[in-house]
């Protein structure tokens, strides 16, 4: 049977009821309680049975609203609140829609601190002399502080002049002949000089008879140059060293310009746009630097591979490859409690901030790794409405059901985004306003590291406009299809951070209903970033219940499937389907014909591989997946508690401090060769559409605009 992915969905079946002032069947906030007790099983081949690994030919079907009737009509399930829901969905756009609006109210505002930019990183600073004097802030009060607020947006540039002392986190082997080779080739005939020197001075040090396994562990990056010219007479330079720079999921990638691993000049200035107001939230609005370095594997000693394993990235979809990555020195965060102000503001003047490994023991924490000099500025922008015109449009890289998704880059900040186009009038003929407006408020509101963040929307008289970070690590879902299934610690690693973004959304009274392979994307670094928002419902407080059909099949609940009301429980169902889907490679009841796997998520049991036999995922699993809601682990600080996060600290997770198992292959923001190359082939452009809408039309979509500073009116 042919299946296709969602985003290459065909048709355009949408018939839909559903507007933005209707009362659709979605929203039976209160009504009695739908707990289903499953029958015991007479079903067919158990689900551990069919489990197979992701073939290239397995790809999720979508389903419409429709076909969901169709099923449960065969299955002689009660669908009369389906049917009329259903009628009145979008059969293209989501797997399935609902029929309800009224979902846009409880707006707040976003919350605001009152203080003023601040950071608390133990920093140095640069004496006259220009070496570092070290001196602990706690609060980094070399920035000002004024209080004076304005209300618009503003630009976080970060300039940074030089690393200095930079130690490795692992030993290094004392590999003559490639340190040489290396030296010889830094960038700079003046660097090579110093290196070669170095070495020789080293050679001479050391008892040549009994000459060192190991360089010396504080010295090994005064051998190693920061950037080699490669001889291939092309002069091409690779950088041994990079650092990442991240705010708010935006990341950037720089390279230094001179100088050894030790010490290296850098001289570069990367810009950041502020849309968010408030950083109240643990794990968002921090300026992340993290200092990464690709050794030759011939320079890493076998053990400190086996022992050290954590502090490595790896970029290999096989375990069984030799490459294990580039290795992270250290990582600086700045929480940047930043709110407007009227004028630019100097947070940080030549500061020397100091690199720590989470990775490695508390111990070995102690040690220095070195730090980085920079200055952090923040100018407010004036307050604008942006249009298309304020980007220019680089690549198609998807579409959705209302129009293309397209990489960008923002003339003024230089910053890369993904904006996602939706055209009015077909928001409109598919009745589907509600919805739409559901999804950019919810992106307005949520703070969370592992959620995209929107940066801005907009409007012309014809589309709307998303402007969200651009995460190119590609889906999940790709990556679970090529690789078949995930190792226990990278689906652990990807579930809890889904558990965090699921938690976020659960406490603004948000609904995801959606989660699937498909709707996650991998970051730069490796973390998880769920997108795609179009089917959450907002105002679904703890026990409040709805009843419209929506989803994927495979990952339908049985209390949704039963269509007699659901709870926000229904998340917590998909994080078991997707914990299974990433061990065993499908999901628990999957099969091939949708009827029959309805039925099998109703009626059968519950089956595990044998590799899972007395595991804590299996404990989990069982609890996740139970049939009966009330019977389910529902709340996140229970799941969170669960032994099978045991190993897990909630704030480094939430602090990204957690070095991701596997890193997508991504060469700098403007890769896009994780996406599909029939995307990307075609020309970017905003189509000209010449659709009229009327005053009463336009005036739905009034509340859209966003920079940072209001939510929908
Ligand atoms: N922030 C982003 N960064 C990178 N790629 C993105 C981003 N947002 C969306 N995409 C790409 O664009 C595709 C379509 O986007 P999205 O799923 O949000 O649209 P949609 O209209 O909701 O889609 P669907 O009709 O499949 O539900 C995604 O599958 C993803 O590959």
């Amino acid at each position: 049977m042919l299946k296709f992915k969602n985003k290459f969905k065909f048709g355009t079946s949408h018939q839909s009821n559903d507007n933005a002032n209707n009362n659709g069947s979605d929203g039976n906030h209160g009504q009695g309680s739908s707990n289903q007790s499953i029958g015991s099983t007479n079903g067919s081949s158990p689900g551990a049975a069919s489990v197979s690994r992701h073939s290239s030919m397995y790809s999720r079907k979508t389903i419409s609203l429709n076909s969901v009737a169709d099923n449960m009509h065969k299955l002689g399930i009660n669908d009369h609140d389906a049917s009329s829901t259903e009628k009145s969905t979008a059969a293209s756009r989501h797997p399935a829609h609902e029929g309800k609006s009224g979902e846009d109210d409880g707006r707040r505002p976003l919350s605001s601190s009152g203080t003023v930019a601040a950071s608390s990183a133990s920093t140095s600073t640069k004496d006259s002399s220009g070496s570092p004097a070290p001196q602990a802030t706690s609060t980094g009060q070399s920035s000002a502080s004024s209080s004076s607020l304005s209300s618009g947006p503003g630009m976080l540039t970060v300039k940074i002049y030089n690393s200095s002392d930079i130690r490795l986190p692992i030993k290094m082997n004392n590999n003559r002949q490639i340190l040489h080779t290396l030296a010889s080739n830094a960038s700079t005939d003046e660097t090579s000089r110093k290196l070669v020197k170095a070495l020789n001075d080293l050679s001479s040090k050391q008892d040549s008879s009994a000459s060192a396994e190991f360089l010396p562990q504080e010295e090994a990056t005064d051998y190693l140059p920061s950037i080699i010219t490669i001889p291939n007479g092309e002069n091409l330079k690779k950088s041994l060293l990079y650092l990442t720079v991240e705010f708010d999921n935006n990341v950037l990638v720089i390279e230094p310009s001179n100088g050894t691993v030790s010490q290296s000049t850098w001289n570069q200035v990367v810009s950041f746009d502020v849309t968010k107001k408030s950083t109240s939230v643990v794990g968002s609005n921090f300026l992340s630097l993290n200092l990464f370095i690709r050794l030759p594997n011939i320079l890493i000693p076998e053990s400190e591979k086996t022992q050290k394993k954590n502090l490595f990235t790896n970029n290999q979809a096989s375990s069984q490859s030799n490459n294990i990555g580039d290795l992270l020195i250290g990582t600086i965060k700045l929480p940047l409690n930043l709110n407007y102000h009227s004028d630019p503001i100097r947070l940080m003047n030549h500061e020397y901030l100091n690199f720590t490994n989470y990775n490695i023991t508390e111990e070995g924490r102690k040690n220095t790794l070195g730090s980085i000099m920079l200055t952090i500025d923040f100018k407010p922008m004036s307050k604008k409405q942006l249009s298309i015109e304020d980007f220019d449009l680089l690549k198609v890289i998807g579409k959705g059901s209302f129009g293309k998704v397209m990489q960008v880059v923002k003339k003024d900040t230089k910053q890369i985004y993904a904006l996602k186009t939706l055209r009015k009038q077909h928001i409109i003929s598919r009745m589907e306003v509600t919805h739409t407006l559901a999804e950019r408020t919810v992106l307005a509101r949520i703070n969370n590291p592992f959620i995209v963040p929107l940066k801005f929307s907009f409007q012309s008289p014809e589309k709307l406009y998303l402007v969200l970070s651009f995460i190119n690590g590609g889906e999940l879902f790709w990556h679970l299809q090529r690789e078949g299934s995930f190792s226990m610690n990278r689906s652990r690693f990807y579930i809890a951070e889904l558990l965090t973004a699921l938690e976020s959304l659960h406490e603004l009274n948000v609904v995801y209903r959606d989660l699937k392979p498909e709707n996650i994307l991998l970051d730069y670094q490796g973390h998880i970033a769920l997108c795609d928002f179009g089917l959450c419902k907002l105002n679904m407080a703890d026990n409040d219940k709805t009843n419209t059909f929506c989803g994927t099949p495979e990952y339908l609940a049985p209390e949704l499937l039963l269509n007699q009301g659901y709870t926000r429980n229904v998340d917590w169902w998909t994080l078991g389907t997707l914990l299974y889907e990433m061990l065993t490679g499908l999901p628990p009841f999957y099969d091939d014909d949708v009827p029959t796997m309805y039925r099998k998520i109703l009626q059968n049991p519950l089956k595990f591989p044998p590799f899972l036999d007395k595991t804590d995922a299996q404990d989990l699993l069982t609890k996740l997946l139970q049939k009966d809601p009330s019977h389910r682990l529902s709340d996140a600080a229970t799941i969170k508690s669960h032994p099978f996060f045991k190993d897990i600290d909630w704030n480094k997770l939430l602090s990204k401090n957690y070095l991701p198992p596997f890193k997508p292959n991504v060469d700098s923001l403007l890769d896009t060769s994780n996406f599909d190359s029939d995307f990307t082939n075609e020309k970017p452009q905003d189509s000209v559409v010449d659709d009229f809408l009327s005053e009463s039309m336009q005036k739905q979509f009034g509340g859209w605009t966003y920079n940072g500073d209001n939510v929908l009116s």
